[in-house]
């Protein structure tokens, strides 16, 4: 049985009620759903089959440590940004050997650690990162596997902060001095040119924009071949979007029959970095109704989950659907802003939403397992909530509520001021 689904009117995550999830661990706290995950996960690889690939997950969706290793038992590769997120694919059991390491600041310390782990490939996005990596490399007299993050210049048509392709944006190389870069790498001691990347931006609701880089990329891998500079791979990122509510994002399915079909006939091994499609709608964050105020004008329902669980909402403005837990039949619905207990005008969930609900009751905000968790913080000394892992029947907590001593731990209570 796939995840979320009503019976006698209740909202079960698989076969387990949601209710009772969160009667056992508490409110705020995420759920997610194995089964989820994999069939997302297999949509991509099923359609790819035929063609050399891999999916390489992108790890800053969602990087809990049973997330990763469901994900690494499928065969996953991995997308990682940072140090801390090599450790984590290293330890859920990921292969370093699949995970291209992105990002556009990547620390020495970072690229030391990523060359003795043993990555696959560097998605290069600067001159002075190709240059650091060449020294780390050159220095332990090893090799660096290397690729150019290329900025195709193309509108991905998504929210402005969430968009990365375009000129104006802070990532890759731009499409017209990549292959002047190229030239460079192909020379430069201590690295081995292997691949070809971009990444346009998040939740993409067209494959045209996709397609449109694609052209760019392989008339640049054209390009290369004429220089002598043999492409191995090709990474085209991430960025299919979900359907939070009505929209109607490509599928991966198509996605990947539309990419099988372009590069049919090339010898190119091709990488995608999903990761909203793949965590999104296998996650809910679950909240609490504290108590419901406002007039007849305006009606507040005052959850315990807020903007420090979840940003989302309150960061680009996003709608999640938030839907009662319990049958909702037979309570009076009323319209609501859904907001939390946090101190900002900013803090809401949803706003103006037709809810059946009274004091007490649990909501569930969905297509919360991607950017959900990884973007909460401790604003107003809140601790972080738990992470709970449905698989059938069976309900594992992978992350436990923090506590206020985890969360002050690192703080020095009384530094020595002087009087
Ligand atoms: C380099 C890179 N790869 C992959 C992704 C994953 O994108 P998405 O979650 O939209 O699939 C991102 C985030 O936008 C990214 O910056
Ligand atoms: N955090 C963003 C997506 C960022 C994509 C990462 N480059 C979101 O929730 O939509």
């Amino acid at each position: 049985m796939d995840f979320f689904n009503r019976h006698d009117g209740e909202l079960y995550a698989e076969s387990v009620p949601v209710s009772r999830i969160a009667a056992a661990h508490g409110t705020p706290c995420y759920i997610y759903s194995r089964a989820t995950l994999e069939r997302h996960f297999h949509a991509y690889d099923q359609a790819l089959e035929g063609m050399p690939h891999r999916i390489c997950y992108a790890v800053k969706a969602n990087s809990n440590l049973a997330v990763l290793n469901v994900l690494a038992r499928l065969g996953a590769g991995f997308d990682i940004v940072s140090g801390g997120e090599l450790e984590r694919v290293i330890r859920a059991g990921g292969d370093p050997g699949a995970t291209v390491f992105s990002g556009v600041g990547k620390q020495r310390w970072e690229i030391e650690r990523a060359l003795e782990a043993g990555v696959r490939c560097f998605n290069v996005e600067s001159d002075f990162e190709l240059a650091m990596i060449s020294e780390v490399a050159s220095e332990r007299g090893r090799i660096a596997p290397v690729s150019v993050r290329v900025n195709p210049d193309v509108d991905a048509g998504t929210h402005p902060y969430i968009s990365t392709g375009l000129k104006e944006n802070k990532f890759g190389v731009e499409i017209e001095q990549a292959r002047v870069l190229y030239r460079r790498a192909a020379e430069m001691p201590g690295l081995e040119v292997v691949g070809a990347d971009c990444h346009i931006g998040s939740q993409l609701q067209s494959l045209d924009p996709l397609m449109d880089a694609l052209e760019r990329m392989l008339a640049l891998i054209d390009a290369l071949a004429e220089d002598g500079i043999a492409i191995q791979h090709l990474d085209m990122g991430g960025g299919l979007g979900v359907p939070y509510g009505d929209e109607q994002p490509p599928s991966p399915g198509a996605y990947g029959e539309a990419l099988k079909e372009r590069l049919a006939g090339r010898d190119l091994e091709l990488l995608l970095e999903p990761g909203r499609s793949i965590a999104a709608n296998a996650g809910i964050m679950v909240t609490r109704v504290e108590g419901i105020k406002g007039g007849d004008e305006h009606r507040f329902a005052i959850v315990d989950g807020a903007m420090n669980d979840l940003i989302r909402p309150s960061l680009y403005s996003a709608w999640q659907r938030i839907e009662a837990v319990a049958d909702p039949s037979g309570i009076q619905p009323g319209v609501y802003d859904v907001v939390g207990p946090v101190c900002e005008t900013g803090d809401f969930l949803g706003k103006q939403r037709e809810l059946a609900i009274e004091a007490g009751d649990l909501l569930a905000v969905r297509s919360a397992g991607a950017y959900g968790f990884v973007m909460s913080s401790n604003y107003n000394t809140r601790n972080r909530p738990p992470e709970i892992l449905v698989d059938g029947a069976d309900v594992h907590l992978v992350r436990r509520r923090e506590t206020l001593e985890e969360q002050l731990a690192p703080e020095i209570p009384l530094p020595e001021l002087g009087s």
